[in-house]
């Protein structure tokens, strides 16, 4: 049986990836979305083990200990990882998995895994970025800005990765994904 596929869809804070991803679950529910483990506390409504498992900076750090993270990074003061077995299982089983991750993750990634399919989300402006994290109400100011300044280093690497792709529209950038994901299919085929 052949492996399944890798994707990564990467971007800025705000850029819409959470949404964007939401949306590829109810139009795409084959693929398998990894669940990342992190040290920040949950939001108002998220659920431990579904958005995230939300760990204690102890527990997290046994997990960088025993080789429990695929990749890991620090982003705005707080640690994110994707755990490495359920990765591993999932493409081993023939399905693809999908890692909603920030960029640092995003390039170790593809030096661990080359094959994997990079998609960079951007937005339609940087002005239209800082509203979306704005509107979102979900961070502090401060957490905002420091967000913003990352994120003009984040869009520089966007030159690393396979695809970029706006979320201008969340339906087309839903579309401009799957399309990806097919054409990744088909050149597989061939
Ligand atoms: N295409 C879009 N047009 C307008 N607003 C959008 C669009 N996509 C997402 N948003 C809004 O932008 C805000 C940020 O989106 P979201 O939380 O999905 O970003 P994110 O990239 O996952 O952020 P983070 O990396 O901080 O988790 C949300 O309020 C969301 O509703
Ligand atoms: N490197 C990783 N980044 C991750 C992972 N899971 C989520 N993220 C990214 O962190 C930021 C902040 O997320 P938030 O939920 O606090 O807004 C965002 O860019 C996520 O995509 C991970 O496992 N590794």
């Amino acid at each position: 049986m052949s492996k399944g596929l890798l994707f990564v869809l990467s971007g800025p804070s705000g850029v819409g990836k959470g949404t964007v991803s939401a949306e590829l679950r109810i139009r795409k529910p084959e693929l398998i979305y990894s669940v990342s483990a992190t040290t920040r506390q949950p939001r108002t409504g998220e659920v431990d083990g579904v958005n995230y498992f939300f760990k204690t900076h102890d527990e997290f750090k046994k997990m960088i200990d025993n080789d429990m993270l695929l990749e890991y990074a620090e982003y705005v003061g707080n640690h994110y990882g994707t755990p490495r077995d359920f990765v591993d299982r999932t493409l081993e089983a023939g399905n693809d998995i999908f890692l909603e991750i920030e960029v640092q993750g995003a390039l170790k990634v593809m030096e661990k895994f080359p094959e994997g399919v990079f998609i960079f989300l951007t937005p339609p402006s940087f002005e239209e970025l800082q509203n979306r994290l704005q509107n979102r109400g979900t961070e502090t100011m401060d957490t905002i800005n420091n967000r913003m300044t990352v994120a003009a280093d984040e869009l520089e690497m966007m030159k690393h990765y396979d695809y970029s792709v706006v979320n201008d529209e969340i339906d087309l950038a839903c579309k401009r994904i799957e399309s990806i994901i097919i054409a990744e299919h088909c050149k597989i085929r061939k």
